[in-house]
């Protein structure tokens, strides 16, 4: 049936041969509610309808925001939604949330999916949804897909963000939730009880946390050896002979402190196999828990050989433009001696502020290849998108 297919799945408002009326093969679905009218609650509303949910919004003022939903979606008060709904997402900031206790009569027996984010990391005390499960304790809490941006949730699930993670006292209920996932095209995540709450609303707000490590450790090493190139390359002719030749600092000592930086960081990803082998060894079993610390290192393998990856790639890019950056250098000075009128130190001023600029511009380059590698689709398994939504973080003004 060409019509059928030539018909959006979803239509805005307003448009042409537009119905306001649910479509027939979504009425044998459940009612899924969403309170608030945001970002987020836009987004979920668009990605529910296309995966067959009839959907309605809670707002404290319908008239104005119903334009902002597409028309499959009914859009009315908060006390109309909570008593529809059978599943109701609450996407109000939790500082909002006590503001809903009137409708405590209409949400008692319902599961409420708290989606919020915690604000400051390592709080203790209550989580978000432990506080909202305390203000409805007739009604079961699931907590879960404040890992998945709004943006996430428009463009539909794509890479590793498309784990939710999920908790609830309620089995019933998260399974509800589940399955809602599931039928979204997202992928769940068992997190247990609402105890583990606070850990699901603390994963937005670390940034990389598999990276931080790798990257200290990069830093580190580099800082190790570019002060032992210093002092033998730099420091000790100028001290033994008198020598300067401090216009060596920002190119050739860092690009001979990079390819050890990196052969030490491609040991580190090899290390830990040799370690884990002599402890199963060690231990005469392979049944056997590692070390923490040992389980820790074998984790972030991946990262350490992106970082050793890195360093590899800047040396080759400053080995390249090594001849380039001499020639000028050359002709700098054979300038300079032709003309017959510059004095040492403005010659030497001269050579360091290049020697600064090309080092800034390798530095660059660098940094961008470094991005298209990150890109690259089998690299962009290795780092988890998830890491990502800190986007979340960020809030448009409203209206
Ligand atoms: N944006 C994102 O990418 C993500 C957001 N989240 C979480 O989702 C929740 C909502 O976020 P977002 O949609 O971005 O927020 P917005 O500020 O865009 O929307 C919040 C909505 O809450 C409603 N609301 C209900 N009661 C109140 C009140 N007393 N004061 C103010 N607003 C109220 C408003 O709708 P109305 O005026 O119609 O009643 C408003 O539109 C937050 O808890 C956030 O942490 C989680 C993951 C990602
Ligand atoms: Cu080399």
């Amino acid at each position: 049936m060409p019509d059928d297919m030539a018909r959006p799945l979803i239509r805005d408002r307003g448009e042409a041969g537009g119905s306001r009326h649910l479509e027939a093969s979504m009425s044998d679905s459940p009612v899924i509610g969403i309170m608030g009218t945001g970002d987020f609650s836009r987004s979920l509303a668009r990605r529910l309808v296309s995966s067959g949910y009839q959907v309605v919004v809670g707002s404290r003022n319908p008239k104005r925001s119903e334009d902002l939903f597409p028309e499959e979606v009914e859009v009315t008060s908060q006390v109309e939604a909570a008593s529809q709904a059978a599943l109701m997402f609450v996407a109000v900031f939790p500082e909002h949330h006590s503001t809903l206790l009137e409708l405590k009569p209409s949400l008692a027996g319902k599961t409420l999916v708290d989606v919020s984010n915690g604000l400051r990391i390592n709080h203790d005390g209550p989580s978000n949804a432990e506080q909202l499960a305390d203000m409805f304790p007739d009604s079961d809490v699931v907590k879960g897909f404040n890992t998945i941006s709004a943006w996430a949730l428009q463009r539909g699930p794509r890479d590793a963000s498309r784990q939710i993670f999920l908790c609830s006292n309620s089995s019933k209920a998260k399974s509800s939730v589940m399955q809602l996932c599931r039928r979204m095209g997202f992928v769940p995540v068992d997190m247990g009880l609402l105890s583990s709450s606070l850990e699901i609303e603390n994963l937005p707000l670390s940034l990389f946390p598999s990276w931080r490590i790798p990257i200290l450790c990069t830093l580190f090493l580099f800082i190790l050896f570019y002060l032992y190139n210093f002092l033998r390359d730099v420091l000790q002719p100028y001290v033994t002979a008198g020598k300067s030749v401090f216009y060596k600092m920002p190119i050739e000592t860092v690009n001979v402190t990079l390819p050890s930086v990196a052969l030490v960081m491609l040991a580190l990803v090899y290390l830990p196999g040799l370690c884990a082998a002599f402890f199963q060894l060690w231990s005469g079993t392979k049944y056997n828990r590692f070390p923490n610390w040992l389980d820790r290192w074998l984790t972030c393998r991946k990262q350490f050989g992106l970082c050793s990856f890195l360093c590899a790639a800047l040396h080759a890019i400053y080995s390249l433009s090594l001849p380039m950056r001499k020639s000028t250098r050359f002709k700098l000075l054979l300038a300079v001696r032709q003309m017959k009128e510059g004095d040492e130190v403005w010659v030497e001023e001269e050579v360091w502020r290049m020697e600064l600029y090309v080092s800034a511009g390798i530095m660059a380059l660098g940094l961008l290849s470094l991005l298209a590698v990150t890109s690259l689709p089998s690299v962009a398994n290795s780092v988890n998108w998830r890491e990502f939504t800190f986007i979340q973080l960020i809030r448009w003004p409203s209206d």
